[in-house]
């Protein structure tokens, strides 16, 4: 998949205002990338965009999105859209815990979407979907014969993954895929994620405000702010030396299960919303401390070094951002 200065807005009493703006993003075949952001940073927005089902108020304003052997979903409609979700592109939505038909049971839910994607054998997707729901630590018979209300939100989560893979798509779409569960469950979960990502060759993109879990599963990062990519690069590197300031203010918010709990520190400020993300310039620059004159009215360009892409005047300056950094806490 590759997304190209993809713009989505949303209509507000204040005109078109940009929840995602000018995102290039590459998934390589085979990876799984994680984007993580803070609430409002635009990801599900991100998510809805990529396959094409952003709904009024909101529209895809500029931008493509094409994925090897389809085209560019941004220009697919009706019966050509339908059959590339679920086919080519498995997706779990943020809200997976209340996607299902409350009317039906899990198995007819399963069945309705085979048959929707012209799935002949259906006894063999059944047989897929229980040891998808098997690994996951379910009971694959009892959950297809469950209506939503008998099933937790938990169970209702790995439904939605259940779902999200059984039509063996090359191209999954993880919004949120771990919110709903616990610990152990969230990290049993992301090594079945992994498992099932390595064993069928897929491309994965992994949506989540928890660094945590694309630490946990994804080979690429790509970090979101007020609608923008502001760095991005292989997993460990983002981790290991942060470029840009919002991701070292974003890992040195985390508080660590050992050594000393002060020492994590929330970022200061909040992030933008729609109305406040300024029109100009670094959307990030309120909460900066490296901000310079050129932030207020040049948007950064997003640089490409090696593996590593930020977008950021003073790191784009070749200034020393750890000492800075340091230096303003
Ligand atoms: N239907 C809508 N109409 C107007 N604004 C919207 C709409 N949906 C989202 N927005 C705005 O777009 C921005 C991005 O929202 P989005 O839900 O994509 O962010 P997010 O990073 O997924 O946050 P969260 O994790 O809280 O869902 C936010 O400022 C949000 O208020």
């Amino acid at each position: 998949m590759r997304i190209d200065g993809l713009t989505v807005v949303y209509k507000t009493p204040a005109g078109e205002l940009p929840a995602v703006r000018e995102i290039s993003l590459d998934l390589r075949p085979g990876s799984i990338t994680g984007i993580v952001g803070e609430s409002g940073s635009g990801k599900s927005t991100l998510a809805l965009s990529l396959l094409n089902a952003v709904q009024p108020p909101g529209r895809i304003a500029a931008g493509s999105v094409e994925i090897d052997g389809l085209g560019d979903v941004v220009g697919l409609r009706g019966e050509q859209l339908r059959k590339a979700r679920g086919k080519h592109i498995g997706y779990v939505f943020q809200a997976a815990q209340n996607s299902l038909n409350p009317l039906k049971t899990v198995g007819k839910q399963l069945l309705d979407l085979g048959r929707s994607h012209g799935v002949d054998d259906l006894r063999g997707l059944v047989r897929e979907a229980k040891e998808l729901l098997g690994r996951m630590g379910l009971d694959g018979a009892r959950v297809l014969d469950s209506h939503q209300h008998e099933l937790s939100g938990g169970m209702r989560q790995r439904v939605g993954i259940m779902l999200a893979l059984v039509l063996n798509a090359h191209l999954v779409v993880l919004d949120e895929p771990t919110t709903a569960l616990d610990m152990i469950t969230q990290a049993n979960i992301l090594k079945i994620i992994r498992e099932v990502h390595d064993e069928r060759g897929l491309t994965t993109l992994v949506i989540t405000h928890d660094i945590g879990v694309v630490a946990e599963v994804a080979d690429r990062l790509a970090v979101m702010y007020g609608g923008r990519l502001v760095e991005q690069g292989p997993t460990r590197e983002v981790l290991g030396a942060p470029r840009h300031p919002y991701t070292k203010g974003l890992i040195r918010a985390i508080p660590r299960l050992v050594g000393d709990i002060d020492e994590a520190r929330a970022l200061p400020g909040r992030p933008p919303t729609l109305a406040t993300v300024p029109k100009e310039g670094c959307v990030f620059r309120e909460r900066c401390a490296l901000r310079m004159d050129v932030c207020d009215t040049v948007d950064p360009r997003a640089v490409a070094d090696g593996p590593r892409i930020v977008a950021c005047h003073a790191v784009e300056g070749a200034v020393d951002v750890t000492v800075d950094v340091k230096e303003h806490a």
